[in-house]
């Protein structure tokens, strides 16, 4: 018993260190947003400091308190460097940029001061003490309570303090802190500099414990990262108390590890912190994020358009070099490049297509690989087969990674993937059980029909399989790119809730790209495994995937020649080759981590997202007739054949009754009732906070609501928006939502377009062009959208940009149509357009209309009835001339003056309902 009690003590002081830790994280995230994966690389760096200052003979008090100052440093150059040109930047591209500076740390130490860890003494007291009968040393004492201090100090400071106050206001109103007189810059450079001192006061804490080397990076991260997540990235005390359960834990399964049942098990303490992210995430996640959600930019993309004039001269070329020209120790680099570019473009697909950000590319591979090279080693399967057999395998392992990512998104996603790897790397890769160790696993030398192309003897002939593979995959993606489920993985990546909207199934598209990209992560593990007759698994950490996620960004993630350039930068490929050969020797990652940073602040599409724009600029500069539109790759044709609005048949009724919403204390929706059919229109009022939006929210399925919605008898409430869209109930939304990464064609496809398993295979395999047909052909007709279709929505005017939201809405043909303001910002000549249109839906169209909307006159005289609401509840449902008579809405939304005025013009009336 006592020895639990000690165990638990001593875990009680790492799960203080992880509370530093995770305190830092915190107050970086509450001035920027960014979830700093960094943290422990300058907690790591600290020590070293302390390691450097000790060598050199500096008193170990003074060399202590130089690390903390170095720690200190190191967040105000971060803020001032990076996080500065990065303020408006998405959080997933911060969180890139913290990876940069990860990479960079880390590269800098290693070069520094090698990969052993390093030693430094004791500087706090060692004498021990008794706890309930269990023996501590006091050293393990101080460090909890000075976590504990600090968690107190950091909750008063940030409740209480005006700083505290301003820290609040960066994140929540800029402007209102310019008002107070506070530079927003310094407020964040302050914020930065306390997070750097917590990492590096952990840091300098941990290292006379356990000495002072680079693994510790992520396994100081990991927890503080559970623990942050467990405090919700905002709250100090709740991160302390993860911190220390975490610490508690890891603490007691080492002590019952000795235990049979837990012996074989060795690191299994190590994985607690990502079985905690994962539970967490999964229990608070939601599938699609809320109203107040901003999307923000991510690198562009490219068209995805196979041009054999291009790709064959390259790769014949490339062959050329392979097999005649180049020396063997360059055919060797470049086969390590173009292994690289294939892992890459699994991040293409991930990061560039889906927007989903994965820190386990390898350790997922590796996970197939591992089980092709035992299936090979040791059950003697034919290669092929094991070759399948292990990338089938990668396709519950991307299930399972992407769970998660249904139901968070961004840099939290990227923590489970970090998580993932971590655990991976110490359960399985670090297992000599499974993968042999430093021996590997004997897979002797691949063969296929007869031809050999092991590494070793036919080093030419192995990395044309790798190219061919590579130009296979490539064309692949670049199929998907134009195909149906290509166009639906960027809309999620663009706007989750707008693609809801359309009937895309969200979860659906993100799971398809986690499995994708599994299967492309694995075959390209597979073939760093079998370089070699004995496969190692020795180097599938998560520093690898980082590195991969590092070439990727470099390159252009968003394009698939981004990958072969990316690849280059891996260690070993042709990058390496280069610096080797100009004497920088083992520069490589420091490079790689430098150019990161560089491309995320200045070049955020990539060396070759960049290239391509200036190549485009050039075109049109010299060809100014020939040069086609940023977007006109997306060019979709147009169904000559369809054009008028499709014929509904029968009436369709949506009946509502008793519709209930509520937030917290506040009823949004309260008890609404109406019924609406095809041909009506039926305009909602109120003022601002009526529950008008909130209303549309709950009959499409984007809030939680009481009560009942039918469309046609069948009952909707429950189900998820998506279904809600394909069975006709389509939305549009007061902030437009549009795809900007697609084109106003492609916008349309991905509301038109129904697919299939065997319509998204088929399109990856013989891509066609795109058709727009059906309600979508006669929307771009009813709508004038003909010419526009091959531009980006952002090269719109903004009442087209209004008409594409709508007509995008109406191209899923709706049977229920739900406008949410359309006419906001519109000048008058649009909305006249926009009221005959809104009658031509209805009458021409027979679509069923809900139209929210604040211009009174618009809304009266294109209108059926009218729902007038106040407080969530309805004041009236009426005619628009009984509506504006109506007592209770002209004391509560239309004024006096106004009703009176049954010939107001547009602008009184909508003044009044402002
Ligand atoms: N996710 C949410 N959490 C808590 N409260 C919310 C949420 N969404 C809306 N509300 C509250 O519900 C009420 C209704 O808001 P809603 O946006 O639906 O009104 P509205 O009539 O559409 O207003 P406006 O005309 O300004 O768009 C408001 O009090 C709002 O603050």
């Amino acid at each position: 018993m006592s020895n639990a009690i000690q165990f638990a003590i001593l875990g009680m002081a790492s799960g203080g260190l992880y509370a530093l830790m995770a305190l830092g994280l915190i107050v970086v995230h509450r001035t920027s947003g960014a979830i700093n994966f960094a943290h422990g690389a300058i907690a790591v760096t600290a020590g070293y400091v302390l390691f450097y200052g000790e060598a050199q003979g500096i008193p170990t008090p003074v060399a202590v308190t130089i690390a903390i100052l170095a720690g200190l440093l190191l967040g105000v150059l971060i803020q001032l460097l990076v996080m500065t040109p990065l303020r408006n930047a998405s959080t997933l591209t911060k969180a890139i940029a913290t990876l940069g500076i990860l990479v960079v740390l880390q590269a800098g130490c290693q070069l520094k001061f090698g990969s052993q860890p390093q030693l430094v003494k004791n500087f706090l007291p060692q004498n021990g003490v008794t706890i309930l009968g269990a023996y501590v040393t006091v050293d393990y004492l101080i460090m909890l309570a000075i976590a504990l201090l600090l968690a107190a100090v950091l909750w008063v400071v940030y409740r209480r303090t005006r700083f505290g106050l301003a820290t609040t206001a960066v994140s929540d109103n800029e402007e209102a802190l310019g008002t107070l007189g506070w530079s927003s810059t310094l407020v964040a450079r302050g914020n930065w500099a306390i997070a750097g001192t917590l990492a590096a006061l952990s840091g300098v804490l941990l290292a006379p414990t356990t000495g002072v080397s680079l693994p510790s990076m992520t396994t100081l991260l990991l927890p503080a990262l559970a623990a942050a997540l467990f405090g919700r990235l905002s709250s100090f005390p709740l991160a302390t108390l993860g911190a220390l359960l975490i610490g508690v834990t890891q603490s007691e399964l080492t002590f019952y590890g000795q235990s049979p049942v837990l012996r074989d098990l060795p690191n299994l303490p190590e994985a607690v912190p990502f079985l905690l992210i994962i539970v967490i995430l999964v229990a608070r996640g939601k599938t699609l994020p809320t109203r107040d959600f901003v999307e923000s930019r991510l690198p562009a993309l490219g068209s995805g358009r196979v041009r054999p004039r291009t790709v064959l001269p390259t790769v014949a070329v490339a062959v050329l070099l392979i097999q005649w020209l180049l020396p063997l120790e360059w055919v060797m680099a470049t086969t390590s490049t173009l292994i690289a570019a294939i892992i890459v473009l699994s991040l293409v697909l991930l990061i560039g297509y889906a927007g989903q950000l994965s820190l386990a590319q390898l350790s997922i591979g590796g996970l197939g690989a591992l089980v092709t090279s035992r299936l090979v080693a040791s059950a003697d399967w034919p290669l092929p087969l094991a070759v399948l057999v292990g990338i089938a395998a990668a396709v519950p392992v991307g299930i399972v990674v992407g769970l998660p990512a249904v139901r968070t998104r961004g840099a939290t996603l990227a923590v489970v993937t970090l998580g993932l790897a971590a655990a991976l790397n110490s359960l399985v890769f670090s297992t000599v059980k499974f993968t042999g160790g430093d021996v590997g696993l004997d897979v002797g030398y691949p063969s296929l029909l007869g031809f050999d192309f092991d590494e070793t003897t036919y080093p030419r002939r192995y990395a044309l399989v790798v190219l061919a593979l590579l130009v296979l995959v490539g064309i692949g993606l670049g199929n998907l790119r134009r195909s149906g489920l290509g166009r639906r993985m960027i809309s999620v990546r663009s706007n989750e809730r707008a693609a809801a909207s359309l009937g895309v199934n969200v979860a659906g598209a993100k799971l398809s790209a986690f499995v994708m990209s599994s299967v492309i992560a694995t075959l390209g593990a597979i073939l760093v495994a079998f370089r070699y007759p004995n496969a190692l698994f020795t180097s599938f950490d998560p520093f690898q995937s980082v590195n991969y996620v590092v070439q990727s960004v470099i390159g252009g993630v968003g394009f698939v020649p981004g990958a072969a350039a990316g690849g280059t930068l891996e260690p070993s490929g042709l990058g390496s080759k280069v610096i080797h050969d100009i004497g920088l020797g083992d520069w490589l990652t420091l490079v790689g981590g430098v150019l990161l940073l560089l491309t995320v602040i200045f070049n955020p599409d990539g060396m070759v997202g960049s290239g391509l724009a200036q190549v485009r600029s050039a075109k049109r500069r010299l060809f100014p007739a020939k040069a086609s539109s940023s977007a006109s790759d997306g060019v979709v044709a147009v169904d000559s054949q369809a054009g008028a609005a499709p014929d509904r048949g029968a009436v369709n009724v949506l009946a509502v009754s008793g519709l209930t919403v509520e937030f917290g204390a506040v009823t949004a929706v309260d008890g609404v009732d109406f019924e609406l059919r095809s041909g009506e229109v039926l305009g909602v009022i109120g003022p601002n906070g009526a529950g008008k939006t909130t209303l549309i929210d709950a009959l499409t399925g984007y809030v939680p609501a009481k009560g009942s919605v039918t469309l046609d008898g069948k009952q909707l409430l429950g189900t998820p928006p998506h279904r809600r869209s394909r069975l006709g109930l389509i939305r549009s939304f007061q902030s437009l939502e549009l795809f900007e990464d697609l084109s106003v064609g492609e916008n349309l496809l991905v509301a038109s377009e129904k697919s299939t398993l065997r319509t998204a295979v088929g399109s990856v395999l013989r891509p066609k062009r795109p058709t727009l047909d059906g309600a979508a052909a006669a929307a771009v007709q009813e709508f004038g959208l003909g010419d526009a279709l091959a531009a980006a929505p952002g090269d719109l005017s903004y009442g087209q940009r209004r008409l594409l939201a709508i007509s995008r809405a109406v191209a899923c043909n709706p049977t229920v149509l739900l406008l949410d303001e359309p006419a906001a910002g519109l000048d008058d000549g649009d909305r006249q357009a926009l009221k005959a249109l809104v009658r031509r839906l209805a009458e021409n169209w027979g679509i069923a209309v809900l139209l929210i909307e604040h211009d009174v006159d618009l809304v009266m005289s294109v209108s059926d009835r009218i729902l007038a609401l106040n407080f969530g509840a309805v004041t009236a449902h009426a005619s628009p001339d009984e509506v504006r008579r109506h007592p209770e809405v002209i004391r509560s939304y239309l004024g006096e003056d106004d009703a009176a005025a049954s010939t107001g013009t547009d602008e009184t009336l909508e003044r009044s309902a402002q």
